[in-house]
């Protein structure tokens, strides 16, 4: 189906003002014959095209571009952006800003690389991976057969990270969302929230249990109850037991991370 999409691009105008995603819109695959064909009816038709997970590489990368670029004639057309002719679907990506976090990663390493040697380059990076693995309860000491980064004196950090994080909370945005949460919470929600905080401001040191039905707004009230004490500028440790539900909350953790 690919290929043909090349080959009516070819001959037919009207088909290069479509992406791949959109081609259905105004043609239609027959089956039989293996080609593209103009659509005779007005009937809206939408494409789909596989789910490809971003770590098969290059395919991701040709997924991305198929929804971008209309009329290319080649698979070298689909990398050529704005007339450079580029090697592989993810360098093409990079250049039409598909990748705008890599991007900026990659400009931040470019530009330290025009102030530092090769070897402070790749020190810089290895400290930089080494927070984030000590983020996650990590290091590479870890690793045997990793290069450990290397630290000046004054650059070693003693601070305890998971403090760090909790107290660089926005708290004003956090105030903001918690009277918004507050606002929309149900009158169940609201004693359920009155009870725990009473015992929190009272420091009474009290063991909740929280249960009901899924999608009824437990993790919710979790939410409201972070926000409010975080901020405050006070430490909340949201701990689950799996990194799937770690995900549902703000700051959430395994608990043997
Ligand atoms: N009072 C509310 N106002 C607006 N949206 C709410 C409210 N309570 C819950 N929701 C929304 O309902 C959805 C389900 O709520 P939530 O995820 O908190 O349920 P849950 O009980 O934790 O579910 P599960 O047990 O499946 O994890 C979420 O999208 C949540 O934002």
């Amino acid at each position: 189906m690919l290929l043909s999409w090349f080959e009516t691009n070819k001959t037919l105008p009207e088909a290069r003002e479509l992406t791949y995603a959109e081609f259905p819109l105004k043609f239609v695959w027959k089956k039989q014959l293996k080609r593209w064909e103009k659509r005779r009816t007005s009937v809206f038709s939408n494409g789909r095209i596989f789910f490809v997970p971003p770590g098969t590489g290059e395919l991701y990368y040709l997924r991305l571009l198929l929804n971008v670029i209309k009329g290319p004639k080649s698979y070298d057309d689909l990398k050529r952006i704005n007339n450079h002719n580029y090697l592989t679907f993810r360098d093409a990506c990079y250049a039409l800003g598909l990748l705008d976090d890599c991007k900026e990663y990659v400009d931040a390493i470019k530009e330290a690389k025009a102030e530092l040697t090769n070897d402070e380059l790749k020190n810089h990076c290895l400290q930089k991976l080494e927070k984030v693995l000590k983020s996650c309860g990590r290091s590479f000491h870890d690793f045997p057969t990793m290069t450990i980064p290397l630290y000046n004196e004054e650059e070693v950090d003693h601070s305890n990270r998971l403090i760090y994080d909790e107290l660089r909370y926005n708290r004003h945005s956090l105030l903001e969302e918690h009277q918004q949460l507050l606002m929309n919470s149900t009158v169940e929600q609201k004693s359920v929230y009155d009870k725990i905080m009473r015992a929190e401001n009272d420091a009474k040191g009290q063991f909740f249990f929280l249960y009901g039905y899924g999608g009824t707004g437990k993790t919710f009230i979790w939410k409201t109850q972070s926000s409010g004490i975080r901020s405050r500028g006070d430490i909340v440790l949201t701990i689950v037991s799996s990194g799937i539900a770690s995900l549902l909350l703000p700051g959430g953790r395994t608990t043997h991370s």
